[in-house]
């Protein structure tokens, strides 16, 4: 404290703008207004919201706040503001805002995913050109505390990989389908109708959301600069009753998982892959409980071993605690005068799925007859691919290393048998090359399905 102060001191004042008043937007001005004797405790200073910027000042709204807050004019509100939350969402004009603010100095809380890893990098050159804070906790996995972790408590351990369920909607979708064994276009449907799916539901169900989280959740965890571009994504529209089916058969459950790991990438060390994709897990991993629209990530860090995170993934409030979280040791900071932003380090390679090995489930249609068996597990040996399990419908079943008896195998006559293999882990190229020449055996109907598996 400096000298002459006392503690009857008039609290200092931080003029906070807020950009969006939507879903999020709403419940922070709520709680910037509702608890402000807490937060000014807590933070140092008295956050007085000066206005919030929005589409149509007269549009109708769920959350009553005085109709003066708002306003059109999101500029002159950024140009008054110690501290600018936006959470209009989209790349502009929350770019141009975002930077007006960081070039006057004044830190951002955001919760823009879609902005951060489209072009992150820009935004955190421009806050520390100009000492500013740029937080965003509500970006990945809403409510739950994980960029702060992985920020702050683990940055003297090296994490080596983050395996993450960030999308609510198709944790959702696939928990719907696993519980009711109904496809994926009729339980959307249903999703829709709940308001658990967007009416334009492509972000969510084609791994878009999740990939931006993906870039966001490796650049930090592996203190490298990775973009929305650097992430290979597929989502879950593929995903059919069948798969889960046989899932279940197999004791596991299918997952979007957004991915990040260090990878080795030859003479140049680490590299970094990062990937969204739907994925078989076993049913005794901690991720196969997570639930309905809730969100969780499972971090591998050197010395602390595995961790879980795990909560509200989205939602008006459970997102506003988080950017309340940011905007209170932001304000702290600007108190105290210090910048915490610790920025990128290093600049490691983007590693292709071509060089990262992963274990697959692939499914099989084939002709029920003597020989087909051992037809198929000769072209995963003639690509080196290890099979790990087999089994084939009616519950017949190999384990490692044993052998279907030939006479069982025969034992069905003509018609059609499925098949599912779950192998060792093999390279992507591998794997294709494969699958391509499995589906060339006239023995073979069709492939089904090619799932990627993770902890097994
Ligand atoms: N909703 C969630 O559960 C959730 C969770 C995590 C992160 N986020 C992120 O938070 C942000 C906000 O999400 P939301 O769900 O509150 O969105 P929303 O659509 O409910 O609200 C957006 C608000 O921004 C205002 N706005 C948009 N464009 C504007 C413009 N050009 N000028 C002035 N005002 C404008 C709108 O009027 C509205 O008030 C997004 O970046 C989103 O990705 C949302
Ligand atoms: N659409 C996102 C919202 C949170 O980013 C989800 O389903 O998880
Ligand atoms: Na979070």
């Amino acid at each position: 404290m400096a000298e002459g102060s006392t503690l009857t001191e008039a609290p200092r004042v931080l003029r906070v703008a807020l950009l969006g008043g939507g879903t999020v937007g709403s419940q922070v001005a709520r709680i910037l207004l509702d608890d402000a004797e807490a937060l000014a405790a807590r933070a140092g200073a008295r956050l007085e919201l000066v206005g919030i910027a929005v589409r149509n000042v007269d549009a109708p709204r769920d959350v009553e706040l005085p109709r003066e807050l708002y306003t059109t004019d999101a500029e002159s509100l950024v140009a008054s503001a110690d501290l600018v939350i936006e959470l209009m969402g989209g790349i502009e004009p929350a770019r141009t805002h975002i930077i007006a603010a960081l070039r006057r100095g004044a830190s951002v809380v955001t919760g823009n995913k879609a902005l951060l890893a489209q072009d992150g990098a820009t935004l955190f050159d421009e806050a520390d050109a100009h000492g500013a804070e740029l937080n965003f906790e509500a970006a990945v996995a809403g409510a739950i505390p994980i960029i702060r972790p992985i920020r702050e408590s683990l940055s003297g351990d090296r994490i080596t990989r983050v395996l993450g369920i960030v999308n609510g909607t198709t944790n959702f979708i696939l928990d719907a389908m696993d519980t009711t064994g109904a496809q994926f276009e009729d339980v959307l449907a249903e999703a829709q109708r709940l308001g658990y799916a967007e009416a334009d539901p492509t972000a969510d169900v084609e791994g878009l959301d999740a990939a931006a989280k993906a870039a966001i959740l490796a650049s930090l965890a592996f203190h490298t600069r990775v973009t929305l571009e650097d992430v290979r994504c597929e989502g879950i529209t593929g995903v059919t009753a069948s798969d889960i089916a046989a899932a279940q058969d197999a004791g596991m459950t299918i997952k979007l998982l957004a991915i990040a790991e260090l990878v080795p990438a030859g003479a140049a060390g680490d590299g970094v892959s990062v990937r969204v994709h739907p994925t078989l897990l076993p049913a005794k991993h901690p991720l196969a409980a997570v639930r309905g629209a809730y969100n969780a990530v499972f971090v591998e860090a050197e010395n602390a071993g595995a961790l879980m995170f795990y909560g509200a993934g989205a939602g008006g409030a459970p997102t506003a605690s988080a950017i309340m979280g940011d905007v209170v040791t932001t304000a702290r900071r600007i108190i105290a005068g210090s910048p915490g932003r610790a920025g990128t380090t290093r600049t490691l390679p983007i590693v292709g799925l071509e060089s990262v090995t992963t274990s697959y489930s692939i499914g099989l249609e084939v002709a029920d007859e003597p020989g087909v068996l051992s037809r198929v597990a000769q072209v995963f040996a003639d690509h080196g691919v290890s099979i790990e399990t087999m089994r084939q419908k009616l519950e017949q079943k190999i384990g490692r290393g044993e052998v279907l008896p030939a006479a069982e195998e025969g034992a069905h006559g003509a018609g059609r048998a499925e098949l599912r293999f779950v192998t060792h882990r093999a390279s992507e190229a591998a794997l294709a090359a494969t699958v391509a020449d499995i589906k060339n055996l006239d023995v073979v109907e069709s492939v089904t399905s090619v799932l990627r598996v993770e902890g097994i």
